[in-house]
């Protein structure tokens, strides 16, 4: 499609741009939109890595011409986007009928009509400061050995992070630039897990901390301080080149070269890496082929003295369903585990994020959410998150009152976590009749009452359905259940006593 070509000056096309273009106006205008549309159809991730760095340099006769700053963004760009631009300049003015991609002469300045166009992305810093709003680093495909060289060679400014980026490009999955050491809040259940994690980011390959192997159950932290790892690796170690993925696109990615025949490739590139990161081992569980394939990577990379980290959702030794080898070989650098929240963790992780978030967030609030949102951090962040959406809508402060409206669902759902074992054994001892009295056919008043206030209580606290709770209580039919719930609840009508009865049982299942 393009003509081979060196370097050029933008600013000689300039003269030339200006005479067969309409107006220098347009040229940016359509310039703009050109790049614009194609951000949409590539993806932020692919374009932030590939295309943000080309500006126009003008239009020569029926040619475009743009410009990139090194010789491997210019062959990458013009073999995999280049039918792209050609058509989508061509739907901008018909009379385009090439683009030519050139590498911008070093020292060059942007093209005229670059240079005035809209500040965009192509403006923008070739790589993120950590933990920056541009921070969504790292890109979708891969380079070459020779390309790197070319990177490394022309790549203006931190050129070792180029050139390590380009070699983990294909693996590398988009780093959130909100995770880093900063924003994670340190307490007891995560320290261990966090001097682990500063310690192999500022020493990556140390002894004793290949592989970092870090797990903990859902949503407390382990991606978070997966991509902290990484931020800190690419700011203090910028030649090291880092690749993140999840374990089950490791899966899907060796299962297509598998397809392509292209193993090899496969395994060079991951090979290559300084710093391989795998997140959620436990989806590798029962897969084999893929297990045996990222063991021996996992070898070769140690071997070579580059770093592991791996996380999951249980120790390596609990990890049953992996192969015992590779089990063996995760536990035998450093494991640590990233335990349940305490209250005051939660509390600091609310405190931490309402005070970036800068909106004021009573006290009694955080505390509130603290007491009841005790699943995982996830979950605590959504529910502040939503707080703060709706007292930014609606121009209201957040009040206790309004958050148990705003988050009734959230918080109805943690309530429901209750079991119906402890609700009969708390019933049983309220009332002090036997635990077995729940399920027994008995029919005496002073023991059928507190069964159906037990199943009252089952029904409004769990998400269980009415036959569910009717086998628990002695496989009664689901009927007996309803009618139970029907009849506590006109009982509580009737009688204030009795009401405040259930009320007190049920704030005490609630706490
Ligand atoms: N100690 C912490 N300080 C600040 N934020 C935290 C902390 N722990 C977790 N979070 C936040 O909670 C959310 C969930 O964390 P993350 O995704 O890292 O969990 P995970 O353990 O990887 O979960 P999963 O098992 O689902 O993969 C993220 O938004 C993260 O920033």
């Amino acid at each position: 499609m393009e003509k081979q070509s060196g370097t050029t000056s933008p600013a000689s096309l300039a003269a030339s741009a200006a005479a067969v273009m309409p107006a220098e106006r347009h040229l940016t205008e359509a310039w703009a939109r050109i790049r614009g549309r194609l951000r949409e159809e590539v993806g932020e991730v692919e374009y932030r890595a590939w295309l943000r760095q080309m500006t126009l340099a003008g239009v020569e006769g029926d040619e475009a011409v743009v410009l990139l700053p090194t010789r491997f963004l210019r062959d990458w760009v013009r073999s995999h986007y280049g039918d792209r631009l050609r058509a989508l300049w061509q739907q901008e003015f018909p009379g385009v009928r090439r683009v030519e991609i050139r590498v911008a002469r070093s020292g060059a300045e942007t093209g005229v009509a670059a240079a005035k166009a809209p500040a965009g992305p192509a403006a923008a810093a070739p790589r993120p400061a950590q933990g920056s709003a541009d921070g969504t680093a790292t890109a979708a495909r891969g380079g070459t050995a020779g390309g790197l060289a070319e990177a490394l060679a022309a790549g203006p400014g931190d050129a070792a992070r180029h050139a390590a980026d380009a070699r983990t490009m294909e693996w590398a999955a988009p780093l959130d630039p909100r995770f880093t050491f900063d924003s994670f809040i340190v307490g007891r259940p995560n320290e261990f897990a966090h001097a682990c994690a500063r310690r192999v980011a500022e020493r990556p390959a140390s002894p004793g901390f290949n592989p970092l192997f870090l797990y903990g159950g859902v949503g407390l932290g382990k991606t978070h301080l997966m991509h902290a790892i990484a931020w800190a690796i690419r700011e203090m170690h910028p030649a090291k080149s880092v690749a993140y993925m999840s374990a089950e696109k490791f899966m899907y990615r060796f299962i297509a070269a598998l397809r392509s025949q292209n193993t090899m490739e496969f395994k060079e590139s991951l090979r290559s890496v300084d710093v391989l990161m795998i997140d959620d081992l436990q989806f590798l569980i029962g897969k084999d082929n893929t297990q045996e394939e990222f063991f021996h990577t996992f070898n070769a990379l140690v071997d070579a003295g580059k770093q592991i980290v791996v996380s999951a959702d249980k120790s390596p030794s609990d990890l049953s369903g992996l192969e015992d080898r590779l089990r063996t070989r995760l536990g035998c650098g450093m494991v640590a585990d990233i335990h349940a929240t305490t209250y005051e963790l939660r509390l600091s992780i609310l405190q931490a994020k309402a005070a970036a978030a800068g909106v004021p967030v009573p006290a009694k609030v955080m505390e509130f959410l603290a007491h009841k949102i005790t699943s995982n951090v996830r979950e605590l962040e959504g529910a502040l998150n939503r707080l703060i959406a709706h007292a930014n809508l609606f121009g209201r402060p957040i009040t206790l009152e309004g958050a148990q409206e705003v988050l009734h669902d959230i918080l109805r759902a943690h309530d429901r976590r209750v079991t119906i074992e402890e609700i009969q054994r708390r019933v049983a001892e309220h009332y002090n009749i036997r635990l077995t009295d729940m399920s027994s056919a008995r029919r005496a008043r002073n023991v059928a009452r507190p069964r159906q206030v037990a199943m009252y209580l089952a029904k409004q606290l769990t998400s269980r359905s009415l036959p569910e709770i009717g086998r628990r209580f002695g496989n009664r039919d689901h009927t007996t259940v309803m009618h139970a719930v029907s009849r506590v609840a006109e009982l509580m009508q009737q009688d204030a006593a009795f009401a405040e009865d259930v009320e007190l049982l049920r704030r005490m299942l609630e706490t």
